[in-house]
């Protein structure tokens, strides 16, 4: 039996008399895929904000690794091994690809020649290698997103929090962002990932987690997921349900 990770417990995150996240609780097992999915403002950029360390709780606790991060700061975080990436990316534009990576590295090392390894791992896990020496700035949404992904990795985390990576990504781009997921999960990091793009998320997930106007309202796996009525009612809608009964009476 696999070791739990990471712990949310009874988190509740309030913004005046606003409730972003209501009483969350779940659990997140080493070298698990997750996803967390829900409609727009259902409180998982929020929840991702808590555990990183971004936003104090109003109440609750969250555990990694057995320990209590919930008034930790992002940095220390980081350097216990949980790292998340943005969903609007913003790399250091007038740095190199090189670069960005690099100053992810420094997380673990002071060693320049260390830290440029690290990024040379990460870059080629990343399909980035080729564009190392260009700026930042000048990549296309789907590359600011690998390099994203790969500043995070630079750090060796052990834990990955990815915010909507495939936003905005077309058909290949997403495929390609699925087989990376894929493949750094196979590596052992532990993901959970905050998606829209159900099509693309469904398939690699192990297990899913629905938010919903602040609430927790299911979690099980994808299978159970889109067929349980509130979560197709909440946000998955009559269309992908449709769609998901017919690839599975294909199959
Ligand atoms: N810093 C903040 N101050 C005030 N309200 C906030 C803040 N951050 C989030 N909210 C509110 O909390 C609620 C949850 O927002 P959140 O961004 O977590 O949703 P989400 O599920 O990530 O949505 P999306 O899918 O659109 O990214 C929203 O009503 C949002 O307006």
């Amino acid at each position: 039996m696999a070791e739990v990770l990471l712990e949310v417990k009874n988190v509740t995150m309030k913004f005046g008399n606003l409730v972003a996240n209501n009483n969350i609780s779940f659990e997140i097992k080493e070298g698990e895929l997750v996803s967390l999915i829900g409609p727009n403002g259902a409180g998982k950029t929020t929840i991702f904000n808590c555990i990183s360390g971004f936003y104090k709780p109003t109440s609750g606790k969250i555990f990694f690794n057995h320990t209590d991060i919930t008034n930790k700061k992002p940095h220390e975080i980081a350097s216990m091994g949980l790292v998340r990436t943005f969903q609007i990316v913003k790399p250091l534009k007038d740095m190199t690809v090189m670069e960005n990576v690099i100053t992810g590295a420094f997380l673990r090392t002071s060693s320049r020649k260390e830290a440029e390894d690290i990024a040379n791992r990460v870059l080629k896990l990343t399909n980035l290698l080729p564009k190392k020496d260009m700026l930042a700035g000048s990549l296309t949404i789907a590359d600011k997103k690998r390099l994203e992904i790969a500043k995070a990795l630079a750090t060796r985390p052990k834990m990955l929090m990815l915010d909507e990576v495939m936003a905005g990504l077309n058909q290949s781009e997403i495929k390609e962002a699925m087989e990376l997921c894929v493949n750094l999960n196979k590596q052992g990091i532990t993901l959970l990932i905050v998606e829209h793009v159900m099509e693309a998320i469904m398939p690699i997930s192990q297990r899913v987690i629905v938010l919903s106007a602040g609430e927790k309202i299911a979690e099980g796996t994808p299978e159970e997921i889109v067929n349980n009525e509130k979560v197709i009612t909440a946000y998955l809608g009559e269309r992908y349900y449709a769609k998901v009964k017919q690839s599975n009476s294909r199959l």
